[in-house]
């Protein structure tokens, strides 16, 4: 399949990415910078057309169907949870491993009353996402606080495979444990929503915090990269899924200021018949062959790697143009010019990860690469043996200021101020088997509901210092 870039043309003048950040407040969901639907993309539709022209999806638009890029599966491959994984995108049933903390949540169902979406109050806005927003919630009974993602059930229900990715991703989201990685602890539902509750990242975005300085220093973004590095490696070999969507708006700090890679959107898995090969979403850090509609693998989370250090370390990422069109033509065809100012190790980390050949980039061989990256002399200040564990000693570059977790200060008033209405007009949907012992008939979310054991949720807010 040929590129699927058939964009309007915005007549804008883009800044740079860095200001571009800085000047949306966190990144709003009304820029141009949308996603675009497949339809939108491959049939010219101005469908939602925003200003410029360019096709703008809202939040309310309950008759969108969208398929953004984010994690995809590998299939073929003989990792771990592979198996698991893409029984999991075919949308067969999903069974608890009985040596995991977790307890599915009919398991707890026998010992407890179930959980309900009511058994949380809200307390702000944090951010919004293309399917709705995410809220920092507290748990009644335990006080704990949560971010909640919520999703409206009408705008994926257009498009079956959306609502098989959507447990696919859940799925995804629980197996998945590792310090650098948003930790997921329920998912509830609604008549009308799913809700994600997820591990409250305090520090905010990462690029929030850079406000004041156009770039980091080499250090400073080795450091995030080499957090970066063991997250993406733990989903490459480990679970068995390749991210794709790796930008500067997922990544969150805790409230020590570690990493958290988030946004595992469930708008944002897909399995093309093994292959992968849906892309849309902004286009800066995205892969070569994946903007031109060929199958991909592990390889573009790499140089989606490169391209983010590019902007840490320079304020833009290395390939920018003034419409999107431009943008992608660049980076498939430009070759990558390295700022003077920058040492030859970083130069070099760059030119390997940035490479437009993917089984030429530093990162095309998984898992025998990652040895090269870990032992890149970019990373010649990392203890990694440290990092992975999280040892205290490390103590991050920038550490958010947190006067108290409710007050959300990491987070853009834009949103914090912002007025929500809860849930409540909608009837729970409990997911698992209720008292009858049956599911509702025509909830095709079911299987969706989950609760994480209370060990693991105390073990994981004692580590980010949530609790
Ligand atoms: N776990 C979290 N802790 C704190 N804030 C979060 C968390 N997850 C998301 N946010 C905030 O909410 C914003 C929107 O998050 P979300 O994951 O919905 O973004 P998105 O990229 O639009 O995802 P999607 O495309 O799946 O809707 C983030 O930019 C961030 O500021």
């Amino acid at each position: 399949m040929a590129a699927v870039f058939a964009f309007d043309e915005p007549d804008m003048d883009m800044e740079s990415s860095f200001a571009r950040r800085r000047s949306v407040s966190f990144g709003s969901r009304d820029e141009p910078w949308a996603p675009l639907t497949i339809e939108q993309l491959t049939n010219g539709s101005d469908h939602h057309a925003g200003a410029h022209g360019i096709p703008i999806i809202k939040e309310d638009d309950e008759d969108i169907t969208k398929i953004t890029n984010g994690i995809a599966l590998m299939s073929g491959s003989s990792l771990k949870n592979h198996q698991f994984l893409n029984e999991a995108a075919m949308g067969t049933s999903y069974s608890v491993d009985i040596q995991s903390d977790y307890i599915a949540s009919n398991l707890e169902l026998s010992t407890k009353r179930r959980l309900q979406v009511s058994d949380f109050e809200y307390i702000k806005v944090l951010g919004k996402g293309a399917y709705g927003k995410v809220l920092l919630v507290r748990e009644k009974s335990s006080g704990r606080l949560y971010a909640q993602k919520q999703l409206k059930k009408a705008s994926m229900m257009v498009r079956k495979k959306l609502v098989e990715q959507t447990k696919t991703e859940r799925a995804i989201l629980e197996s998945i444990r590792h310090p650098y990685i948003v930790k997921l602890f329920y998912a509830l539902q609604d008549q009308h929503r799913l809700y994600l509750f997820l591990e409250y990242a305090q520090g905010g975005e990462l690029f929030s915090h850079l406000a004041s300085e156009k770039m980091l220093s080499e250090p400073v973004v080795s450091f995030y990269a080499a957090e970066l590095v063991l997250a993406l490696s733990h989903l490459h070999t480990e679970v068995g899924v390749v991210y794709r969507d790796l930008k500067p708006e997922n990544c969150l700090l805790d409230s020590q200021g570690h990493l958290v890679l988030t946004d595992f959107g469930l708008s944002k898995v897909s399995s093309d018949g093994g292959e992968c090969k849906t892309f849309l979403g902004t286009p800066e850090y995205m892969a070569p062959e994946i903007l031109l509609g060929k199958p991909y693998d592990f390889a573009v989370d790499w140089w989606s790697l490169g391209a983010l250090c590019y902007d840490l370390l320079t304020g833009n990422p290395p390939f920018t143009g003034n419409n999107y069109k431009r943008i992608i033509e660049k980076i498939q065809k430009t070759k990558l010019v390295l700022p003077y100012y920058i040492t030859a190790e970083a130069k070099d980390f760059l030119t390997r990860l940035l490479r437009k050949e993917p089984k030429k980039r530093l990162g095309g061989n998984i898992p025998d690469d990652l040895k090269a990256i870990r032992n890149h002399r970019f990373f010649r200040k990392i203890d990694w043996a440290k990092l992975e564990r999280r040892d205290p000693d490390i103590i991050p570059p920038i550490v958010p200021i947190i006067t108290d977790p409710i007050l959300a200060e990491n987070f853009a008033d834009e949103f914090t101020s912002m007025a929500f209405s809860p849930p409540g007009n909608g009837l729970e949907i409990p997911g698992v088997e209720d008292e009858r012992g049956s599911y509702p008939k025509d909830n095709i979310f079911e299987n969706f509901t989950f609760t994480a054991s209370n060990s693991f949720i105390e073990n994981a807010m004692r580590s980010s210092n949530i609790a």
